[in-house]
């Protein structure tokens, strides 16, 4: 139990005092403490040090073989282990050629999670030490397998489950949460979990595993970050019908049921945590994303990394396109496949940067961007009848249905596949990609790789290898005509975990619009002549601690110029102090 003197201090007003109390509450008693009285009820929160059996099976404290002499000594571990001690680094070699031979990544990714839960530093040394190599597996593509089959892979719980059925007591529910000291959420409601759809609660993987991210690659304290999953039901009617199906089996609950849910979570998040814990929502669906970011982007620390996060690691793939291409981001102009969260996301923040350079107002710069959706490029004739995060990308032009033609139409620089359709960038859509460019910007950026609108391949074989090319989820090199092309990976990923170390170590209350930039900046700002030498407009994963501390940095610096920092007097060195922050996950020594 983490609990500590610190924490059963934090607490509620007197005003909400129970009437019948006799006994004023203290000013900080979250815990209701104090204030108990014979009807109240309190949990009996302890401290423990954990020790022998107990001490093994902590995955937080646990070290397996490499427990030392001395320690099996002290902890009460003598005939608990085998006699044989094996080092961290030993342990690790095992493992990844445990996880080698495992033919199916399904595999892979439930050895990680088991390893996850036995021994938490020995699964983060493993996954930052190898991180270009086991990235597909806890994150997309597997993670998305994961989530579609995360009944009957289920075993033990991971994360917090809001459900209806918790509908008047989420206070309580996060107050069951065996850690107190949270500085990152990430949130989903499992309606748009990847390009796969609507998987209910199953979503669970993707908070958990974006988690995962923020202590591998971003540095977050493990202890320090909560998944949750809002359970509203799903519309999902396989997992309706499964009988295994681990969620409420009802249709998605909407309006006001949905929106009061939601607004209590927010309310208990700051209750019980504090203006600084950061929120980021994670794969909801737009119908919901918008509006959620809309409405809590003002009261909270919060962002939604579908549409910023996103936008902003493609951001800086295009900064990085630029110095290889030469001139600037308003000489180009865009298409979009896919008008949804990560579509107009980007868009919007491309329209920004365009917009500053080039001081050419917001609603002028937005007209070299074109986005279609499912009915076709979105034109001004359509506004009446469009989502209203589609209207200010309804320019003048003749109503255009297929991909092809509005390729011809547009004569777009950069394509960008946002749609969650796979294979939707056909040969003859990429070849006129390569009619009018010499270099032409194509960026697959659905996921999982089944949903990929291209793959590599394609990209460089169809283009006769002219392409700056990048996807969402990874694809291995691509040799063509005896040259090898390198595609970069365009996701998230590599921002949502350095710009949360930024607004945490900054002890930000806000996420500005120009946090994003300055993210995007940072990200491009990593890539090096080696790395264009071989195409690459994003920096390799396997530097992504570095690249995160200069995110963490620049975000940071934002956060003070902004006066939305609360840490103060602002630290020199921002840079040195991300990296200062950073969990270490090799082992400490016991008393
Ligand atoms: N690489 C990365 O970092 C990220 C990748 N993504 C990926 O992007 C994809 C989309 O996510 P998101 O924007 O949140 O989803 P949304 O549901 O918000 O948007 C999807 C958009 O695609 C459109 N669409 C669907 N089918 C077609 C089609 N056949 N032709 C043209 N347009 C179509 C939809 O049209 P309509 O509005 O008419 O329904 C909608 O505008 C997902 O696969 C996701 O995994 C998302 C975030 C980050
Ligand atoms: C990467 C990501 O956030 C998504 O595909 O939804
Ligand atoms: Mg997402």
């Amino acid at each position: 139990m983490e609990s500590t003197l610190k924490e059963m201090r934090v607490g509620a007003s007197v005003l909400d005092m129970d009437p019948k109390s006799t006994v004023g509450g203290g000013v900080e008693d979250v815990y209701g403490e104090d204030r108990a009285t014979e009807d109240l009820l309190v949990t009996p929160w302890t401290i423990s040090v954990a020790s022998g059996y107990t001490l093994l099976r902590d995955p937080q404290h646990n070290k397996g073989l490499a427990f030392t002499e001395k320690e099996r000594d002290a902890h009460y571990l003598r005939g608990l282990l085998p006699p044989a001690i094996i080092s961290q680094q030993l342990q690790e070699k095992k493992l990844l050629k445990t996880i080698r031979q495992y033919q199916l990544p399904l595999q892979k990714y439930t050895a990680m999670m088991e390893l996850e839960e036995r021994n938490e530093r020995l699964f983060y040394k493993l996954l930052i030490d190898n991180v270009e190599e086991l990235l597909p597996v806890v994150y997309t593509p597997t993670v998305g397998e994961a989530c579609q089959k995360y009944g009957s892979i289920f075993k033990r719980p991971q994360g917090l489950y809001i459900s209806l059925k918790e509908k008047g007591k989420v206070l309580d529910v996060l107050k069951n949460w065996p850690r107190k000291s949270i500085q990152v959420i990430v949130v989903t409601d499992g309606e748009r979990i990847l390009g796969l759809g609507d998987l209910g609660c199953q979503g669970m993987g993707i908070p958990v595993g974006k988690l995962a991210l923020y202590t591998a690659l971003g540095g977050i304290r493990p202890s320090a970050c909560l998944p949750v999953t809002i359970d509203v039901g799903t519309n999902n009617e396989e997992l309706l019908n499964d009988e295994f199906y681990i969620g409420l089996k009802q249709r998605r609950a909407t309006g006001q049921v949905y929106y009061e849910l939601l607004h209590e979570f927010m309310t208990a998040v700051k209750q019980n945590y504090g203006e600084k814990v950061l929120i980021q929502f994670e794969d909801f669906a737009n119908h919901n994303a918008f509006e959620l970011l809309a409405k809590y982007g003002t009261t909270h620390l919060v962002f939604n990394d579908d549409i910023q996060g996103t936008a902003s690691v493609v951001l800086a793939g295009l900064l990085s396109a630029l110095k290889l291409l030469g001139g600037n981001i308003a000489d180009h102009t865009f298409l979009f496949l896919g008008a949804g969260e990560a579509g107009t996301g980007i868009a919007e923040l491309i329209a920004l940067e365009m917009s500053r350079q080039t001081k050419v107002p917001l609603e002028e710069t937005r007209k070299m961007i074109w986005l279609m959706d499912s009915k076709g490029l979105i034109v001004s004739s359509r506004k009446d009848s469009l989502q209203h995060f589609k209207k200010p990308w309804a320019h003048e032009h003749e109503p255009v249905k297929g991909l092809l033609d509005a390729v011809q139409a547009v004569k777009p620089t950069v394509l960008i596949g946002t749609s969650g359709v796979g294979r939707t960038f056909t040969k003859e859509v990429i070849e006129a990609m390569v009619f009018y460019n010499e270099k032409p910007i194509i960026l697959a950026l659905s996921n999982p790789t089944s949903h990929s609108e291209c793959t590599a391949e394609e990209a460089y074989s169809w283009t006769k290898g002219k392409a700056i090319f990048a996807s969402g989820s990874p694809f291995a090199p691509v040799e063509y005509e005896g040259q090898v092309f390198y595609p970069g990976q365009s996701n998230n990923t590599y921002i949502f975990p350095g710009l949360g170390l930024g607004l945490v170590m900054s002890g930000a209350i806000r996420v500005h619009d120009d946090m994003l930039l300055a993210a995007a900046e940072a990200l491009s700002g990593q890539v090096t002549e080696e790395h264009f030498s071989k195409g690459l407009i994003y920096p390799p994963l396997c530097n992504i601690r570095k690249i995160s501390a200069h995110i963490a940095a620049l975000v940071a610096t934002k956060a003070y110029e902004l006066g939305l920092a609360t840490r103060l007097p602002r630290p020199a060195n921002l840079v040195k102090l991300a990296e200062s922050c950073m969990y270490s996950p090799t082992y400490r020594n016991y008393r």
